[in-house]
């Protein structure tokens, strides 16, 4: 393509310096390198898409074209980058490639997430089950950011998961080779076979978890409440003995915030508010609305829509307890 990728450096919008470099991963195409140590919580990237499609498209006619419009109407530059993209799915003609590049590279974004981007920078970052950073859309910012969710050392390579939800390592390679065309070899996937099996035990159990906690739905969130708080503790104490938590915390805890809020338990809920204050600024920003939500359902969870579905565990935020060791501040929190 003319471009020496690895001498290719980018910027992340808004920092100073130059904290990550494009270069040819063996065996993995083009990915991102850190070039500098990048602290958790740090913003390695932040931007827009060059092209965006929906997810709610009436047929395939209209699919093509609009395909073809956006691909059509990129500069020059953008058009190279996007033809040198990877493409998991072939194709035998123009549109079916771009199709298999869009495919295989779009991140969601959009308000609901019922959109795909195709980002210049966003889009060469390889998948690792054990990712160090996180991708997130901003409705905020109107653009895609990168947040670390753990110190990255220089050398490392960036990594984001591709994946909807941590399975088992045979699901997750399943996936990935059907919709990706690859064979994950990170650390998670290259365990030893006894460790590699106490964690797919392990994420089997947070999967079944997630899957009797859905299931219920809203209403799970006051009947039968303490069983679902159990359950999410237990989701919790599992995440909190692998090395991957960050991943799996960020999902675990607005659980319990919910169903401390729908059971009007406020000062539990703001305990929990406050540990998904504090995930979410290190994932995604204290610009993201997320952010910006459980900063206002810290200082008063009982504006959450769910508050006061039932009241049976009420308590004001003045009842949480100021003088209790660590273990029994988590028994009384999860109410064990
Ligand atoms: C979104 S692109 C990532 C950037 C891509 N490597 C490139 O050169 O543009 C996804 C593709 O990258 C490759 N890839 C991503 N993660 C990988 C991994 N962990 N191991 C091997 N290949 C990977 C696969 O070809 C996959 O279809």
């Amino acid at each position: 393509m003319g471009i020496n990728t690895s001498t290719l450096f980018w910027v992340a919008q808004g920092t100073p310096e130059k904290i990550y470099a494009v270069q040819d991963i063996p065996g993995k195409g083009r990915g991102l390198i850190a070039i500098k140590d990048i602290a958790k919580g740090t913003r390695v990237i932040s931007e827009k898409p060059i092209i965006t499609m929906s997810n709610i498209i009436a047929s395939i006619q209209q699919l093509d074209s609009c395909i073809l419009d956006q691909v059509s109407s990129l500069s020059k530059g953008d058009m190279r980058e996007f033809l040198s993209m990877a493409n998991a799915h072939g194709g035998t003609n123009s549109i079916e490639r771009w199709h298999g590049i869009l495919r295989t590279n779009a991140l969601p974004m959009g308000p609901d997430l019922d959109a795909g981007g195709i980002f210049l920078h966003a889009c060469r970052i390889n998948h690792a089950c054990d990712s160090n950073a996180v991708n997130y859309w901003n409705e905020n910012l109107d653009q895609l950011t990168i947040h670390a969710i753990r110190d990255i050392r220089k050398g490392e390579e960036i990594t984001i998961s591709y994946l909807a939800a941590l399975r088992n390592r045979q699901a997750r390679q399943k996936d990935l080779l059907h919709n990706f065309g690859f064979t994950c070899a990170c650390q998670l996937c290259c365990l030893p076979l006894g460790e590699s099996k106490a964690t797919d035990a392990a994420l089997d159990r947070i999967h079944a978890l997630d899957g009797i906690i859905e299931k219920r739905g809203i209403q799970g969130l006051v009947k039968p409440a303490r069983k679902m708080l159990g359950y999410v503790d237990e989701q919790v104490r599992i995440w909190n003995n692998t090395a991957i938590a960050e991943i799996g915390l960020v999902r675990a805890y607005p659980d319990a915030f919910q169903i401390a809020i729908a059971n009007g338990d406020l000062a539990r809920a703001r305990v929990f508010a406050e540990r998904c204050l504090r995930l979410y600024e290190i994932s995604v920003g204290n610009d993201s609305p997320d952010v910006a939500e459980y900063r206002g359902l810290v200082v008063n969870p009982a504006t959450h829509k769910y508050h006061g579905m039932s009241m049976k565990w009420a308590t004001t935020v003045d009842e949480i307890p100021q003088s209790l060791d660590t273990p029994s501040f988590e028994d009384w929190l999860w109410r064990r």
